[in-house]
């Protein structure tokens, strides 16, 4: 598919960290506002700097790069610039995931954080229509205590939230050990969103959706070493949120030749491609599309498929997931 065709086409981004998002020029730039030290002398010492051998290698860049986070203005900022993103992208629905911990941990308030992220998207919305869900996740590499005291301290905020997730550092960190804190998300009327299967095994996918009832997985690559999941999975149509260029950055796979996209796709599986953390992983949404598409060999119906499913898996209300499927189905390439 062509780039300019791709713009044209509506689509969701499901699976987006905004802190993932911080570009080198605005962390440098926040870094000396807010006279927070880093290591790096200029932006190209920074993308010098991104070369994963692993999920955690990037994690321990991540947490340090979001550290020049301090202000609401900050936040507001962050998000901005992704949302402006989408607007240039035809992304019309985005779902973000942030980590409260990862500012909590240094004495920023989630308060801070909520109130800087949703003044932009409310900015958003009714500048051109964006619409956006908010979704706070558990770092898993923290106690379940830790998980806990972060829930209480979402509570006055929870009108904001559309879904709760979990992410960071996969192996060692099974879902069994947030199922209490998620009983008690899914209580509050939230749904449900996990990592699992990115470099963890199937199991933890399998964790994901009986023990936290996960509505979506998120990556979810490593469900096809386990057919009965694969089955699990394409019976319900629990929406995977597969972010290529993340899985080869962080080693998951090689290259995007020998990512399993199209396996899934081919497996029946409802498959939606997603940035993860574009700024850290060279490249938005419709790069990772376009790339992967002309990896994959996927033909130009595919795509659209890919672009659907991404509504569908969306958590907007139906009548929104119509009239964006509708848009979809009746622009011709
Ligand atoms: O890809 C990811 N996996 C786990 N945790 C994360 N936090 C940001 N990105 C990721
Ligand atoms: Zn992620």
């Amino acid at each position: 598919m062509d780039p300019v065709t791709l713009k044209l086409l509506p689509k969701a981004e499901l699976h987006l960290h905004i802190e993932g998002t911080l570009e080198p020029e605005l962390m440098l730039q926040l870094a000396a506002k807010n006279q927070v030290a880093l290591p790096y002398a200029d932006i190209d010492e920074v993308k010098a700097a991104y070369q994963f051998g692993s999920l955690q290698d990037f994690l321990d860049l991540y947490y340090q790069g979001m550290s020049v986070l301090q202000t609401a203005g900050d936040f507001y900022d962050l998000t901005w610039a992704y949302l402006e993103r989408c607007r240039e992208e035809g992304v019309v629905h985005s779902e973000i995931f942030f980590d409260p911990q990862g500012h909590t941990s240094r004495g920023i308030g989630v308060d801070i954080a909520i109130d800087g992220i949703t003044r932009a998207l409310a900015q958003a919305h009714s500048e051109w229509g964006l619409t956006a869900c908010l979704i706070p996740c558990f770092l898993r590499h923290l106690s379940e205590e830790d998980a806990l005291e972060t829930w209480e301290e979402l509570q006055p905020h929870l009108s904001h939230f559309t879904a709760v997730g979990l992410d960071s550092s996969e192996l060692g960190h099974p879902p069994e050990k947030f199922e209490r804190v998620f009983a008690k998300v899914r209580e509050a009327g939230l749904k449900v969103v996990a990592h699992a299967g990115e470099e963890g095994p199937a199991s933890y996918i399998w964790g994901a959706l009986d023990l936290l009832k996960a509505d979506r997985i998120d990556h979810g690559v490593r469900c096809l070493e386990d057919a009965e999941l694969v089955e699990r999975l394409k019976a319900e149509q629990i929406p995977l949120t597969v972010c290529p260029f993340s899985n080869v950055k962080l080693c998951v796979f090689e290259n995007l030749q020998s990512s399993n996209v199209k396996s899934l796709m081919d497996a029946g599986l409802c498959v939606t491609l997603n940035s993860d953390d574009p700024a850290y992983f060279g490249g938005y949404l419709n790069q990772n599309v376009l790339e992967t598409a002309a990896a994959q060999g996927l033909s130009d119906s595919e795509v659209r498929l890919l672009l659907a499913n991404s509504i569908k898996a969306s958590f907007l209300p139906d009548s929104e997931k119509q009239r964006h499927l509708a848009a979809l189905s009746s622009s011709t390439d």
